[in-house]
């Protein structure tokens, strides 16, 4: 792991300064070896061209010595012209009959440059010796590159290290380079990977410049600014979804006149309660009450004002109620109540007792009194049933049996 992740091998810092290093040793090895390759082959014709003019110089020189058939002299001035070119190799006077006349030979050991492939170059020259336009011998000259050699060895190991100092400090300049030109592409990636980990769509880029990563950077922003609303309109939408259903469940499980809650949510709650008590969790009371006369008061007074009585029966049933008692509208001047847990059938009779002296209390509607009462059919799981279908019979039975005993009162289902 690199210390920091923004110039980790994979950085685009860091690709681009290897490829800009690629390319700039590339270019500079090329030039070296081009500028090296000229140098070599000028100072080589420049040294041949010399060698030439000596050997034509000796020539000259030597043609009166061969003439005069003076081997001593001719010797004497092969080793002095020897003696003053270090690369010399050998040197060789011959005759017109091709016979050695004088001759000179290096006796320097073999440099160990030239041991190296490549190395040792050496070339040779055949001078013709003329006197009065007539051949009368030859010059032979051989001279190795050895100065020459050992010069550009040097040249190359100087310049390969100075190309490697220059490589370095141009490698370091162009990653300093690279990260300021960079920086803005760079804390841009790292926005857009924090966008992606926090879903905070109200971070911004930095548009420093006009350039394509500042456009580049202006259209993320307004990118992220889109996403921000319509994800904020998402949120909303959602909100409004969850507060509608809410509100439609609210709707379909409450009586809408009464408050209370309706039939459906009497049905669900039953079959919850009677299951606790299949498990033998409890014991459970349900009351059914249906008011007495409440029909008169329609016809009479009308249903605004009928209405206006079943809030009001409500309210006197609901005066009695206990923490475990649950009261139910399930439809016209019917009501349900259920009791869980309960502890006694005894509990269940005083509850009923109360509930009708409650909704019996003297009833005044618009000016008017109005007789109203109710009739109560009880009844209880497990004795009296322990599905809810034969719970509702024996309680709806139990009503009917008090409407028939003169209304206004309770009865308890017989198990
Ligand atoms: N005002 C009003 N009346 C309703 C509503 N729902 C049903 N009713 C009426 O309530 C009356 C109930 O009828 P019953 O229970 O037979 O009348 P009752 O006079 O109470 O008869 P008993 O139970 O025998 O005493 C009917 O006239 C229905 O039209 C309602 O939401 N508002």
């Amino acid at each position: 792991m690199t210390a920091n992740p923004r110039l980790g091998r994979g950085s685009l810092v860091q690709r681009l300064t290897r490829l800009n290093v690629g390319v700039l040793a590339l270019t500079l090895f090329l030039s070296f070896v081009l500028v090296q390759g000229m140098a070599y082959y000028t100072a080589r014709a420049q040294q041949r061209e010399a060698a030439g003019a000596a050997a034509t110089l000796l020539a000259q020189n030597l043609a009166p010595m061969l003439a005069f058939q003076d081997p001593r002299a001719a010797q004497i001035q092969l080793d002095e012209v020897a003696g003053r070119r270090a690369d010399l190799r050998e040197l060789q006077l011959l005759d017109v009959q091709g016979r050695s006349f004088a001759h000179w030979r290096s006796r320097a050991q073999v440099a160990t440059l030239a041991r190296l492939p490549g190395f040792g170059q050496a070339f040779e020259l055949r001078v013709p010796i003329v006197l009065q336009n007539e051949p009368i011998g030859a010059l032979h000259w051989r001279e190795a590159q050895a100065g020459l050699e050992a010069m550009m060895a040097r040249i190359w190991l100087g310049g390969l290290a100075l190309l490697l100092l220059a490589l370095l400090l141009a490698a370091l300049a162009l990653r300093w380079v690279q990260r300021r030109a960079l920086a803005p592409l760079v804390a841009l990636a790292e926005l857009t990977e924090r966008v992606a980990t926090t879903q905070d769509y109200g971070l911004r880029a930095a548009v420093v410049h006009g350039d394509e990563v500042g456009r580049l950077a202006g259209q993320v922003n307004e990118m992220l600014r889109r996403i921000q609303v319509w994800h904020q309109d998402l949120h909303q939408q959602l909100q409004q979804q969850r507060q509608d259903g809410l509100a439609l469940r609210q709707l379909a499980h409450r009586d809408h006149l009464t408050g209370l809650p309706n039939r459906l949510s009497f049905d669900i709650e039953l079959e919850r309660q009677v299951i606790e008590v299949q498990h033998g969790l409890q014991a459970l009371g349900l009351l059914f009450i249906d008011l007495d006369h409440f029909k008169a008061i329609n016809d009479q007074l009308g249903h605004a004002a009928g209405d206006e009585v079943l809030i009001e029966a409500t309210q006197r049933l609901s005066s009695v109620l206990r923490d475990q008692d649950t009261l139910f509208r399930l439809g016209g001047d019917e009501f349900a109540l259920l009791v869980a847990p309960l502890h006694s059938a005894a509990t269940l009779e005083q509850l009923a007792g109360r509930l009708i002296a409650a909704v019996s209390a003297p009833l005044q509607v618009r000016g008017q009194a109005m007789p109203l009462g109710a009739s109560i059919g009880g009844a209880i799981a497990p004795q009296h049933g322990q599905e809810a279908a034969a719970l509702l019979r024996q309680a709806d039975a139990a009503m009917y049996a008090a409407k028939a005993a003169g209304k206004n009162c309770y009865r308890i289902a017989t198990p």
